[in-house]
């Protein structure tokens, strides 16, 4: 079941700049600011910004044709908004979501009520639908936009109390709004999602919803019911969704998702005995779901850009950035090797 040297071996390989003490200190200071608003205003002040316009993030086109998050210094970020027509505190309405290697703190800030095409215009990028923007980012920053987006999206549908009904104030970094009337605190929230990539060792299962874009498929994923483990919730999950009783569950990793309001999403590889492979898919939850063999993910894996419409139709899989993408790439792996021993 779940391999707890696996994680050990993943937290070990981390980035080389996850230096003991840089690496520690960086926490402990993101940690502060979150406990001191008097130091997170001040860490705002030398910090940096990246804008959303209704929850869509700032993108620059660098000269290589990539694109990277439009991140703001925050020293000449409050002239540019007060410019635009902002109210002198909306620069302190940033939410805290980390600390550069450099330890300059950063921030994020949605500034829907100011004209979008003007603040295009004087940062020079353009805001970018979050689901397109994970296609066009290929450096590292992706999952930092993502946690951007999902607390924005948290506070602005946190702004009341759900027991008194009355406002919520938020500490200066954004880590948690309280109730003035109750003292209830907040917390930003992600619902816990297993994702699970089944294989029967030769094939692996893929399924697709309605509402994917054609010829998307992705590995089986599902909420956690209050209570379940998460054996629990993969066995469920793939016995309602396909029909089938998985034997070996592996970890694999997690990710934070922020579609389409914020998961956790533990990620796991699951094997199933080839005689009992037979699907029954239940249509209301999944259009689709098949079988794949190694040709036929190869070849999936080899289309980098969803196909636009007229396109000849092609199956394709989920951004180099999703958890469902990092499975399938770890079974083709898994599958190479096996065929390279022979
Ligand atoms: N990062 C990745 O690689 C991938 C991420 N995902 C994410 O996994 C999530 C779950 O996958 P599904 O197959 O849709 O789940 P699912 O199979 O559990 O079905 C979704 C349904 O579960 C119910 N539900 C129960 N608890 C819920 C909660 N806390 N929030 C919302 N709905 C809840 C709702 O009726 C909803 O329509 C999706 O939202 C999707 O964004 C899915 C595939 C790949
Ligand atoms: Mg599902």
């Amino acid at each position: 079941m779940l391999n707890p040297l696996r994680v050990l071996v993943s937290v070990r390989t981390g980035p080389p700049s996850r230096c003991c003490s840089s690496f520690v200190s960086r926490m402990r200071f993101i940690s502060r600011l979150k406990e001191d608003d008097e130091a997170c205003a001040a860490a705002l002040q030398n910090g940096s910004v990246l804008l959303f316009h209704k929850l869509e993030p700032l993108l620059h086109r660098t000269k290589t044709g990539t694109f990277r998050p439009g991140s703001q210094p925050s020293s000449g970020l409050q002239s540019v908004l007060e410019r635009l027509g902002a109210d002198r505190s909306l620069l302190m309405e940033s939410v805290l979501i980390g600390c550069s290697e450099q330890n300059q703190a950063q921030f994020c800030l949605d500034v829907g009520g100011l004209d979008r095409v003007a603040i295009e215009d004087v940062c020079r990028g353009k805001f970018v639908d979050l689901r397109k923007s994970f296609f066009l980012l290929t450096g590292p920053e992706a999952p930092l936009v993502a946690k951007a987006q999902a607390l924005l999206r948290w506070h602005q549908t946190h702004g009341f109390c759900s027991a008194t009904g009355q406002p919520t104030q938020r500490n200066r970094a954004g880590s948690q709004r309280v109730c003035g009337s109750s003292g209830i605190v907040y917390y930003p929230q992600m619902s816990p999602v297993v994702i699970v990539l089944v294989s029967d060792g030769k094939r692996c299962l893929l399924g697709r919803q309605s509402s994917f874009p054609p010829g998307l498929y992705s590995a089986l994923a599902g909420f956690c019911d209050m209570g379940e483990t998460v054996e629990e919730t993969l066995s469920r999950e793939v016995a309602e969704e396909v029909g089938l009783e998985v034997e070996g569950v592996s970890y694999s990793s997690s990710q934070h998702w922020p579609f389409p309001h914020s998961s956790f999403m533990i990620g796991c590889h699951a094997s199933i005995s080839p005689a009992h492979t037979e699907l029954t898919v239940d249509r209301s939850e999944l259009e689709d779901a098949r079988w794949f063999t190694l040709e036929e993910i190869s070849s999936a894996l080899q289309v980098k850009t969803p196909p636009r419409r007229g396109d000849p139709p092609v199956t394709w899989l989920p951004p180099s950035h999703a958890l469902a993408h990092r499975l399938i790439t770890e079974w083709v792996e898994l599958q190479r090797s096996g065929e390279a021993g022979k």
